[in-house]
């Protein structure tokens, strides 16, 4: 049987958790698992979860798209700064943002400050593959998806590099990605 991408034993969850003193979060480009690995990552620790995006949305009664469309990007970078700020007060476990949060020079700043950056990497084949599935990201549907991500790449890469830990998920499932972070946590803690 191949057991390559059953949860981990050889990671002391209890400990990582126990030694944690503020919140994950998670950043790197659209499509990445931010939001999916970032939601089972927690329930890994037995944390709480928490998503930047849907939190935005919720204050804002609009979706991200919506809020594109109405006020703009740099409205919406606003918006997405205090929540994040609020929510790194808060101390949650595991906070995913989207992916051009850290990006902003301020946002970074707090995250760097208030918690433990992830950044989470994959090849681009993969996040045009996954960022296909839903149209729900506005600044891919400006043009063609993989040429913006080709771009994204390049233009946010020094900024998600800044991110205390990083971890490249590759495409396999789910667990593995989880199992990959908790062993880089475990390393960094
Ligand atoms: N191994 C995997 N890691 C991350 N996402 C995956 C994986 N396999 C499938 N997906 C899917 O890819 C899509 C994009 O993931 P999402 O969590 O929304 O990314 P992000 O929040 O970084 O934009 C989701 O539908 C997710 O379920
Ligand atoms: O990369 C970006 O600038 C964005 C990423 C999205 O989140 P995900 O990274 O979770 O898709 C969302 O915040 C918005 O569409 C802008
Ligand atoms: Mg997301």
């Amino acid at each position: 049987m191949n057991n390559a991408h059953k949860p981990s034993e050889t990671v002391d969850r209890a400990g990582i958790a126990s030694r944690l003193d503020r919140p994950l979060v998670l950043v790197g480009l659209m499509g990445v698992g931010k939001t999916s690995i970032g939601r089972r990552l927690a329930g890994a620790l037995g944390r709480d979860f928490v998503d930047a995006d849907e939190e935005i949305e919720k204050a804002a009664d609009r979706s991200v798209s919506e809020i594109f469309e109405e006020h703009g990007e740099a409205y919406f970078r606003d918006g997405e700064r205090r929540v994040i700020a609020r929510l790194l007060e808060e101390g949650h476990g595991v906070i995913a943002t989207g992916g051009g949060a850290f990006v902003d020079p301020e946002t970074r700043a707090l995250v760097l400050e208030k918690g433990v950056a992830v950044w989470l990497d994959c090849d681009l084949d993969t996040l045009v593959e996954r960022t296909s599935r839903r149209n729900t990201r506005p600044l891919l549907k400006t043009g063609d998806p993989r040429e913006i991500l080709v771009n994204l790449k390049e233009q946010r890469g020094p900024a998600y590099a800044e991110a205390q830990i990083h971890v490249v998920t590759g495409d396999g499932p789910h667990d593995a990605a989880v199992n990959r972070i908790l062993e880089e946590l475990a390393a960094w803690l």
